[in-house]
């Protein structure tokens, strides 16, 4: 190549590469300048406001200001249940300068927060067609699994069909003795404990009063009931599997505590190894559950199909331990011929939606009996009552009849709502209300601010009072612990047995 010819090559490649870095870089300024100008206008023409975009961050410096603020602040004061302040922090300032609909920004994704009930039905539930449900953090998919909670379309609808039955209700009370059993022996063991440890003596004797932690308690019976809805009859080999998970969720959580750098999670540091190791372990768990319960004789269960319905027809005490299997999750997955990997998935997903929200509803229960004794008195009368001549619960005593403890739970998942908020995407360009949406923009539904609205509420809002639950026409639309829809939380019945989500939302527009 001559002289002149390499110079020509020099100029063309020195043009190409300075026409991509300025396209490029237009697309930049687009993206993190631009397009957030013109949407901002875009919402403010229709009368939404919010705090002002910032370049590339978006406002989550200003949120995370927030909630550092909020909790370097005392504990709100003892029987004070006003809690969204330090929760979400971010919202209930700005909802006073802004209103209750308002913009604001998450690096340079819009998010449009929403706590109108009406809104939020047609986000949810008549226009759910037009949304999708958000993508989590890598970190967090990875944990969660790629089952329910982040499949779409076809996908999501098949797993969700092949599942329901599952968390039937008539299934669900198949595990009621179990979970009896487990409290019970919990109970047991620490009455061992305390009695060896006191200096009472004889076995007569009784202790009166000791102390138990019992947020460990809520974490092993959460644990186990899920086990048992996942994995049923392979219930020995499945706990091994929740066991990792439990491990996995601890690294993960701290994992999420830390500042979060782009690519960490690839990096072989300790914690990443053993995480890894954790997961590869799981999945070959796993694989080797499936593969065993594939195996078990299909004669077996035709069989134990047989003894059921035969109990069934009599009528027969369900209890009595005869009922050991129900339809549980790997059973009703392998029927459908569900591919190893997507029950893999599936699994992970149970565990890690239904694990740490239901153990939130337990200590908070707990935590409001305690502060509000005239309750607790009250659920121990009316449980006495339906329960109280056999050691535990069993599905004869029908949960409907714990109208008291329905409402207390109720009230906790009011005040105390285990998922504070759920986040929504426009697939496309849509209409609300009169409200133009355009596609890409988030939706954040704050769960907690509209259980604590006091115009859906009354002033009592931030009150404990379970009793606001004995009208169920009172509140229709402003309680959403397991949000609405098609979407709407599968082990609903699981998570709180009996505890009624009180709303008149139409049935879900996907048939399932
Ligand atoms: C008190 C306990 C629980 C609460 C408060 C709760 C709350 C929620 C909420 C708010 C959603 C999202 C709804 C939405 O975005 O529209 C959800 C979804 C989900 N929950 Fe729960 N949940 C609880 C227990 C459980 C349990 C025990 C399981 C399973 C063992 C479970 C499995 C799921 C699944 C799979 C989804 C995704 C459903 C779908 O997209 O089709 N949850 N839950």
């Amino acid at each position: 190549m001559g002289e002149e010819e390499l110079k020509w090559v020099m100029v063309v490649v020195v043009v190409f590469v300075v026409g991509l870095s300025l396209v490029m870089g237009m697309k930049m300024v687009e993206l993190l300048w631009w397009r957030p100008r013109r949407l901002e206008e875009h919402f403010s023409k229709q009368g939404i406001r919010g705090p002002p975009y910032r370049f590339f961050l978006g406002n989550v410096k200003e949120m995370v200001g927030f909630m550092l603020e909020a909790s370097s602040k005392p504990m709100i004061p003892h029987n004070s249940h006003n809690v969204l302040p330090r929760v979400l922090s971010f919202y209930h300032h700005w909802k006073k300068i802004y209103g209750s609909t308002f913009l604001l920004w998450f690096g340079p994704t819009p998010r449009l927060t929403v706590s109108d009930p009406d809104l939020i039905r047609e986000i949810l539930v008549s226009r759910s067609d037009a949304f999708d449900r958000y993508e989590s953090h890598p970190l967090v998919r990875q944990l969660e699994g790629d089952g329910l909670v982040s499949l779409r379309g076809e996908k999501w609808a098949h797993h969700r069909k092949v599942l329901t039955p599952t968390f039937h209700m008539d299934n669900l009370k198949l595990l009621i003795p179990y979970i009896g059993k487990t409290v019970l022996k919990m109970l047991e063991d620490k009455m061992k404990v305390a009695k060896a440890s006191s200096s009472l003596s004889s076995e007569e004797e009784e202790i009166e009063e000791i102390e138990i932690d019992v947020s460990e308690w809520f974490h092993t019976v959460t644990e186990d009931t899920i086990t048992r809805t996942a994995f049923g009859q392979s219930y020995d080999d499945g706990r091994a599997v929740c066991h990792l998970q439990a491990q996995q969720m601890t690294f993960a959580a701290e994992a999420f505590r830390k500042v979060l750098i782009p690519g960490y999670r690839f990096l072989p540091t300790k914690r990443n190894a053993s995480s890894w190791r954790l997961d590869k372990e799981i999945k070959k768990n796993l694989v080797g559950l499936i593969k065993k319960r594939k195996e078990s004789s299909l004669e077996e269960e035709e069989m134990r199909r047989r003894r059921r319905k035969k109990d069934d027809d009599d009528d027969d005490d369900d209890d009595d331990g005869q009922h050991e299997y129900c339809k549980d999750l790997l059973g009703q997955m392998i029927k459908a011929s569900t591919p190893a990997n997507e029950i893999v998935e599936e699994c992970k997903t149970f565990f890690f939606a239904g694990k740490q929200t239901t153990s939130n509803l337990l200590t908070w229960t707990t935590v409001l009996l305690a502060m509000h004794p005239e309750w607790q008195e009250l659920a121990r009368h009316e449980v006495l009552r339906f329960c109280g001549s056999r050691d535990i619960p069993t599905s004869r005593d029908h949960l409907a009849k714990l109208k008291t403890l329905g409402m207390i739970i109720n009230e906790t998942l009011r005040l105390y709502p285990p998922a504070v908020a759920t986040i929504r995407k426009a697939k496309v360009d849509v209409e609300l209300r009169g409200y133009k949406i355009p596609q890409g923009t988030e939706i954040l539904i704050p769960i907690m601010a509209v259980h604590h609205d006091v115009k859906i509420w009354g002033p009592d809002a931030a009150e404990f009072n379970p009793a606001r639950f004995m009208d169920r026409a009172r509140s229709p639309t402003g309680f959403i612990p397991f949000g609405v829809g098609p979407r709407m939380c599968i082990g609903k019945k699981l998570g709180a047995f009996g505890g009624k989500a009180n709303h008149r939302y139409p049935a879900p527009a996907v048939q399932v």
